[in-house]
């Protein structure tokens, strides 16, 4: 049996899949995040590993002693920051941090082949302009780092004592060449760093330690190996069969994504089109990222009183798709693609004396729909053709919300079983491909699909002059233009 453990922004999901795929045991534990002054975005990493303690031990202590390898997989981007013995010098900086955007103009300007190397916008969420904001702003810092490391990889830190990354999450700090999956020492330099404060990069299949003692103690589980894993989207990609060209997924964790898998590296900085590796090797992917997908559901949902995302979602349905006026932009952390502006803020339009909390709710749903739609516009521009997308995160957990998705996108969405934790499916993949070998396609085939949603024309059709206004909406909202 193979543990994947996934660091989610909202909380740890820890997952057990038998040899065959079958999910056999799963625990979690949830994260908040601190928000102390406009733009920043913060987790503390102690609190990473105690979640990930917990949703471990959540696990039946019987499942938990045939674990035979660990899997892990984690938010991207975050800027976690060791001193000397490997302290943690400051809280982590996530991937929704919009602090760092003076930097991304400094570091396009200091690296000049930033975007063919890392293939990238530097944008405030990724790694290296957050360490140039160290830099200026908390010097003292800067100069105790020794090794700055990605969620995940704290937490493999914490269970094994090595330092390593897996190059799909690496690919995120904009430290990686990422068609070569090796660091470029080019921009770690221009960030005023070295490779020897960088984790080992490897493939997220290779093997990297085992567990210490007394966490396996602890644990209940033997001293197994612990694979590179993934980033979530990667490993959430490996973890429903999106492992070749053609094969794209949507994901619906506290960010939106659209990935898409591509046999080479694609670099199209334009549009905020993001292109990295993939977690399994000679493979790479193209993604659009949207900053608050089901983060938007947990907000109205505190805004209008509901208990949760599910009450949430019943209570959009009560009023039903496209239903009123109202119009919401979720850009409650800024946006990356298309945008690539940290400053926008969300908006609702369109309201009027009969809006209700229901109508408010069924057009956050809308709204984030069709920034999703945004991102498939540019992907589509990037040249990623997509007529299937496998649903993964927490909201797939609605299909109410998928029939929105779905005619909005104009694609058909896929409901495989277990996708709801797609990214800690995967990382228990990717265990499962470090210990026994085997093939990636085989071992990541997609799991048995639970349902899928068509796009309903005529609901597409009620959405055209919403989506129109949407995309008209941005430009008069953004500080940028004011
Ligand atoms: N029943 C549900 N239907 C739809 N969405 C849900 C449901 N329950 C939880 N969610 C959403 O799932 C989100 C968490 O998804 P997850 O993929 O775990 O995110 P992350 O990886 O960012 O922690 C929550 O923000 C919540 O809005
Ligand atoms: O920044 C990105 C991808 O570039 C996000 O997708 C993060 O990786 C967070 O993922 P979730 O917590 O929403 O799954």
């Amino acid at each position: 049996m193979f543990l994947g453990i996934d660091i989610g922004t909202s909380g740890v999901k820890a997952v057990v899949l038998d040899e065959h795929g079958a999910v056999v045991g799963q625990g979690t534990a949830a994260l908040t995040v601190q928000r102390p002054h406009p733009l920043w975005s913060e987790q503390d990493p102690e609190a990473w590993w105690q979640a990930t303690i917990s949703a471990v031990r959540a696990i039946d202590p019987a499942v938990r002693r045939a674990v035979r390898g660990i899997g892990l997989a984690g938010q991207m981007h975050g800027a976690t920051l060791l001193g000397a013995d490997d302290q943690v010098l400051r809280p982590g900086i996530l991937w929704n941090d919009g602090r760092s955007h003076a930097e991304c103009a400094e570091l396009e300007a200091k690296a000049p082949d930033l975007h063919r190397v890392a293939g990238n916008l530097a944008m405030p969420g990724f790694t290296a302009p957050k360490l140039l904001w160290v830099q200026h702003h908390e010097p003292e810092t800067f100069a105790k780092i020794r090794t700055v490391l990605l969620p995940k990889d704290y937490v493999r830190l914490r269970m094994t004592g090595e330092k390593a990354s897996d190059v799909s999450d690496a690919a995120g700090t904009l430290w990686l060449d990422v068609e070569r999956r090796e660091w470029s020492d080019d921009i770690l330099a221009a960030t005023g760093l070295t490779r020897e404060q960088m984790p080992q990069a490897v493939e997220g299949t290779a093997q990297t330690g085992k567990l210490r003692a007394d966490v396996a103690e602890a644990w209940g589980i033997d001293q197994v190996p612990v694979a590179g894993g993934g980033g979530d989207n990667a490993a959430g990609a490996a973890g429903v069969g999106v492992v070749k060209d053609g094969d794209a997924l949507l994901s619906l964790g506290t960010s939106g994504v659209i990935f898409a898998a591509t046999r080479e590296f694609r670099p199209n900085p334009a549009g905020a089109v993001h292109a990295f590796c993939h977690c399994l090797p000679d493979v790479w992917h193209q993604m659009s990222v949207h900053l608050s997908a089901a983060a938007c559901i947990d907000w109205v949902a505190r805004l209008t009183g509901t208990p949760g995302a599910a009450e949430l979602f019943a209570r959009a349905e009560s009023v039903g798709p496209a239903s009123g006026p109202e119009i919401f932009l979720p850009y409650l952390s800024g946006e990356r693609t298309p945008h690539n502006d940290a400053e926008v803020r969300g908006a609702f339009l369109g309201l009027d004396h009969d809006t209700t909390p229901e109508r408010l709710a069924q057009a956050v749903l809308e709204g984030v729909a069709f920034a999703l739609a945004d991102g498939l516009s540019v992907l589509r521009d990037a040249g990623t053709e997509l007529s299937q997308l496998s649903v993964i995160g927490g909201g797939a957990r609605s299909s109410y919300w998928g029939q929105t998705l779905a005619a909005a996108l104009n694609v058909e969405l896929v409901y495989l079983k277990g996708g709801e934790v797609g990214p800690a499916l995967g990382a228990a993949r990717l265990a499962q491909l470090a210990v026994d070998g085997g093939s990636p396609e085989e071992v990541c085939a997609p799991p048995p699909v639970s349902h899928t949603i068509a796009p309903d024309a005529a609901l597409a059709e009620r959405f055209a002059p919403k989506i129109a206004r949407f995309r008209d909406s941005y430009s008069r909202i953004t500080p940028r233009n004011s």
